[in-house]
């Protein structure tokens, strides 16, 4: 099986480049921003242009950037390549677009390929169906290193989505709160809340909190090496490879729906 790596020469991609080596799969090459300054991992062979990347996989892993997210799905669709889609921030029109070129090519879309933040997604789930909003506030705070460029983590927003999922609703129906500073008035029922915290080189921590009038209980998650997600993300791409087109989830590739 021939996979390729967009953005090879990013803390990802060069992680994904070993793994694909590890898994004992071939490289058939990434891709650097054009105009980008960095270097691709010591033998990878650097392809021009997206257009060629996805000419000569069979599936291609994406962590770049969500701007990139709709043109690499499309092309996924257009020359018949599974994508296994990493990239965080995707808003939802993008997220959308994503979903519709999934009809014509098989695509993992994950905000987080670690098998236990997916287990965590299920347990925030199962916690908010027993857990009434009205009583218990869900809130969310994440930490990641100082380079990421957008908030909340979509690990996060899952973990939101989740939540709400558990109560029978959606996270725009839920509502909410993010960024309180100043005279924000009191906490609106039922809202969802999130904070970023943004230091050093933090891989990733999430935490989930419901808090009630008399009890807290907190769910947290903490990554300690990208390999987590690199392992999960070629597990992925051995996974979509051969299967219909769709939108699929980490949970897909783990079996756990
Ligand atoms: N779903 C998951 O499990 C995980 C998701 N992520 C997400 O993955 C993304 C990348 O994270 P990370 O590796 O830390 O970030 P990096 O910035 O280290 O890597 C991204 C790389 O993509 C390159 N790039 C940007 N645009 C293009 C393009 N058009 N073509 C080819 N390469 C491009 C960048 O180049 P340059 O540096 O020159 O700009 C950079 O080298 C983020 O959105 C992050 O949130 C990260 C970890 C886990
Ligand atoms: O940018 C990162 O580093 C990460 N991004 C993903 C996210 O936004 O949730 C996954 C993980 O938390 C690391």
């Amino acid at each position: 099986m021939r996979i390729g790596i967009a953005g090879i020469a990013g803390r990802m991609g060069r992680l994904l480049a070993e793994e694909v080596a590890l898994a004992g799969l071939v490289l058939a090459g990434g891709t650097l921003r054009p105009g980008s300054a960095k270097a691709a991992p010591d033998g990878a062979i650097v392809l021009p242009d997206s257009a060629a990347l996805f000419a000569a996989s069979d599936v291609v892993i994406d962590f770049t950037q969500a701007a990139e997210a709709v043109p690499h799905a499309r092309l996924a669709a257009a020359q018949g390549c599974a994508l296994v889609l990493g990239s965080s921030g995707l808003d939802a029109a993008q997220e959308a677009a994503v979903a519709e070129a999934a009809a014509r090519a098989p695509v993992v879309y994950a905000a987080n390929f670690a098998p236990g933040v997916n287990l965590v997604l299920a347990l925030a789930e199962r916690m908010a169906a027993a857990l009434p909003g009205a009583q218990y506030d869900a809130e969310i705070v994440e930490m990641h290193h100082r380079q990421k460029v957008d908030a909340p983590s979509g690990t996060a927003v899952a973990m939101g989505r989740a939540v709400a999922a558990g109560r029978g609703t959606t996270l725009e129906e839920a509502g909410i709160e993010s960024g309180r500073d100043g005279h924000t008035g009191p906490r609106k029922p039922g809202a969802i809340g999130f904070a970023a915290l943004r230091g050093g080189q933090v891989v990733g921590e999430h935490t989930l909190v419901f808090a009630a009038a008399n009890e807290h209980i907190a769910l947290t998650h903490r990554s300690f090496d990208r390999r987590a997600y690199a392992t999960g993300a070629v597990r992925a791409a051995q996974w979509v490879r051969g299967r219909a087109p769709g939108l699929y989830s980490m949970m897909d590739v783990l079996g756990m729906r």
